[in-house]
């Protein structure tokens, strides 16, 4: 079993790694996807090229000496700096890269461009999908079955909707789904121990991406508040644009409006969200944390807090998973408690395998995993529920 100590942490440099290929092929590729998504200027366009440079074959450079977070960045990345793209910590690098790239188009910096979202048209293209319209004419059915039946069916929508992720759908050639595998981990009873109904609890719902699984993450905390499941939800999400598709709060103002104005049972839970947002039983934060480089274990005292007062901490999606346990190659069959030991409350992972860490399995699902897929760890093709009282 690996210990902390022992598990090293995950790098870009290894050849065939999935890490080195996010660097390699996944973030090019988003470079062109955003320039062709914009009327960019030339400036910004140069911008574009340089970033696509430096990250290629170049050295990982501070920030502008002018940027507002200078200082931040200059204390989470001394050590990078000068040095290649490829040799910095995955966890770093990517959260570098993102910054970097809302750099380049402007989206700091005081003009034109400034708080334009580059990834907005792939997520508003999410929302008006077929398969997002059948998903939401779905409820009508599904919220009229008994309370816990439907209950289980929105979590496991909501934890499958984690699968909408548009930088791994860069890299996977646009697949976003197949049938749902069985859980290769799954402590549902336990959340739902946590969230008794009629049981004053706060949950705090730390999002992952817009879209496609925002919307069904919105439904799942309609249920929850209407069912007495939770008294108050707090949504967390990133307080600027991040890997792709990460929700911010104009994200859930987008998935409410359109909640809202859709027909039938999606309608009346966007109704019933909106009027929880105007009493305060939903409220949306935007932690500057959550676009740190940083694992959870070095949360700022205000967030501890906050998840600490919490009844119980839901974090989606993979990202949320490596910064919880930390971006380690882990022994697939290190409990899930230890790393999580240091979370201040109850924490809940939802996620679909999409990076290299993973812990909490049991001996034999590893070794069928192994057995059956090569990739199983990156695939998006598995999912789990974990949780630690
Ligand atoms: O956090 P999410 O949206 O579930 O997934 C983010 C992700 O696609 O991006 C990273 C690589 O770019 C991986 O951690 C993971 O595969």
């Amino acid at each position: 079993m690996s210990e902390p100590a022992d598990a090293p942490v995950i790098l870009c440099d290894e050849p065939g790694s999935f890490a080195r290929s996010v660097l390699a092929e996944r973030h090019p590729a988003l470079i062109e996807k955003v320039r062709d998504a914009f009327p960019y200027d030339p400036e910004q366009h140069r911008a574009l090229d340089a970033l696509r440079h430096d990250h290629a074959e170049g050295v990982v450079t501070p920030l502008d000496p002018g940027a507002h977070d200078h200082d931040r960045w200059q204390s989470w990345g001394r050590e990078y700096f000068g040095r290649s793209w490829f040799e910095a910590p995955f966890l770093w690098i990517e959260s570098y890269f993102y910054r970097r790239l809302l750099g380049a188009v402007g989206y700091f910096a005081p003009g034109p461009w400034q708080g334009i979202d580059p990834f907005r048209p792939f997520k508003q293209a999410e929302l008006d999908t077929p398969e997002a319209a059948r998903e939401l004419t779905a409820l009508d059915h599904l919220l009229d079955r008994p309370a816990d039946e439907a209950a289980d069916a929105l979590l496991h929508g909501s934890l499958w909707g984690n699968r909408a992720d548009l930088g791994f759908r860069i890299s996977s050639g646009g697949a976003a789904s197949s049938d749902a595998a069985p859980l290769v981990a799954d402590d549902s009873d336990v959340l739902w121990r946590l969230l008794p109904a009629g049981a004053p609890a706060t949950l705090c719902l730390v999002a992952d991406n817009a879209g496609r699984e925002l919307l069904p993450d919105l439904v799942l905390v309609d249920h929850l508040l209407r069912h007495r499941r939770a008294e108050r939800v707090v949504l967390q999400v990133k307080p600027y644009p991040y890997y792709v598709s990460d929700a911010t709060t104009s994200d859930v103002v987008d998935c409410l409006r359109h909640l809202a104005r859709a027909e039938g049972a999606a309608g009346e839970a966007g109704t019933r969200l909106w009027a929880a947002m105007a009493d305060g039983r939903l409220t949306v934060r935007a932690h500057d944390f959550f676009c740190a480089p940083l694992p959870y274990a070095e949360m700022p005292d205000d967030l501890r807090r906050e998840f600490a007062d919490a009844t119980l901490t839901v974090l989606k999606g993979d990202l949320n998973y490596r910064r919880l346990v930390g971006d380690r190659l882990w022994s697939p069959t290190t409990p899930f408690a230890d790393p999580t030991a240091y979370f201040p409350g109850p924490v809940a992972a939802l996620r679909t395998l999409k990076s290299d860490v993973i812990t909490g399995l049991d001996a034999d699902t590893e070794a069928a995993l192994d057995a059956e897929e090569r990739h199983w760890r990156t695939s998006g093709t598995h999912a789990l529920i974990q949780v630690r009282r």
